[in-house]
């Protein structure tokens, strides 16, 4: 007889309002949560086996690919920290999150089964616990290099980030609506990090003023989003995006949809992420702008948009 036993883990997806790269080299940024992209993991139990299930493999968990190696490393830590190394069960991974977009995919994915196996043996989870797990897994993946995805994946509220430093939740009062918007291209991040790394071993001066200001941008927001001034929020994120694309991590196609949202009444827009393709996001000043600006991303080649009141 099998048990009614059942564990359910649910992650979202997050975005760098602003900051990213300047967040390698010590410098603040600042990411909140997407909550119109999740992930669900459901732990049943089974007969016999351990099954993992999602749109792009169904099979046993030793024969999942070396590109989600740091999920398997994962989940076989998660079984021996939990006493379940011999217990058969199906893990089902259902998502609407793009991958490679700068989303924080991969970190949600280790999030929501991480707290999946915890709720399956009706442990308690802290944060610690599974910021510990998320990280255990992102290490393994691709080592994001300042480890913002897995800090800000776990948390319900914005996040002021430092590497190593400072992790920050606050509440925004800022009124506005986001609309994100995916190129369709692959963001590549260990590339776009070195694209700004050697920009500093050309010229470390000019570069690493480019990096400071980025940090002073992302401290103005921060004073901003929690004083309710959408207009000069979003004039920051367009600075933000010329300053990005100045390191050379932007896109053709983020500049060309950056243009249309600011076309189409945006009060400033920027790319989010690593670059070089990925996601873009636009700040409108109430929901109809919004249904405007996503239709001028649509007809500007995005390859599917999401609107988020803020
Ligand atoms: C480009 C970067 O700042 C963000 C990528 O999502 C890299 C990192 O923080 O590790």
């Amino acid at each position: 007889m099998i048990s009614q036993m059942l564990g359910v883990g649910i992650a979202h997806a997050k975005i760098i309002l602003v900051g990213e790269h300047a967040v390698v080299y010590n410098q603040p940024a600042i990411a909140i949560p997407l909550t119109n992209l999740t992930v669900t993991t459901t732990i049943r139990p089974a007969f016999s086996g351990q099954t993992i299930e999602s749109s792009t493999f169904h099979g046993d968990l030793d024969e999942l690919g070396a590109n989600v190696e740091g999920l398997r490393q994962l989940i076989l830590k998660l079984l021996q920290s939990l006493n379940l190394v011999d217990a058969p069960f199906t893990l089902e991974i259902e998502t609407n999150i793009p991958q490679e977009r700068g989303f924080g995919a991969s970190a949600a994915f280790a999030t929501s089964i991480t707290k999946a196996f915890f709720d399956y043996v009706k442990a308690p989870l802290s944060p610690e616990q599974l910021k510990h797990f998320t990280d255990l897994a992102e290490g393994i993946s691709h080592g994001s290099a300042s480890g913002l995805d897995a800090a800000t994946v776990g948390s319900d509220d914005p996040i002021w980030f430092v590497k190593n430093e400072t992790l920050t939740a606050f509440k925004m009062t800022l009124t506005g609506t986001l609309v994100v918007a995916d190129t369709g291209i692959h963001g590549q991040t260990m590339h776009a990090v070195n694209i700004v790394k050697s920009n500093l071993d050309d010229d470390y001066d000019l570069t690493w003023q480019k990096i400071v200001h980025l940090g002073q941008i992302a401290e103005k927001v921060r004073a901003d989003l929690t004083h309710n001034h959408p207009e000069h929020v979003g004039l920051l994120f367009t600075a933000a995006h010329h300053e990005l694309q100045s390191l050379g991590v932007s896109h053709p196609k983020l500049d060309n949809l950056v243009n249309a949202a600011l076309h189409a009444g945006a009060l400033g827009a920027k790319l989010t992420g690593a670059g070089i393709g990925g996601a873009m996001f636009a700040l409108a000043k109430n929901n109809d702008d919004a249904i405007t600006i996503a239709n001028a991303l649509t007809k500007a080649g995005a390859q599917n948009t999401w609107i988020q009141p803020l």
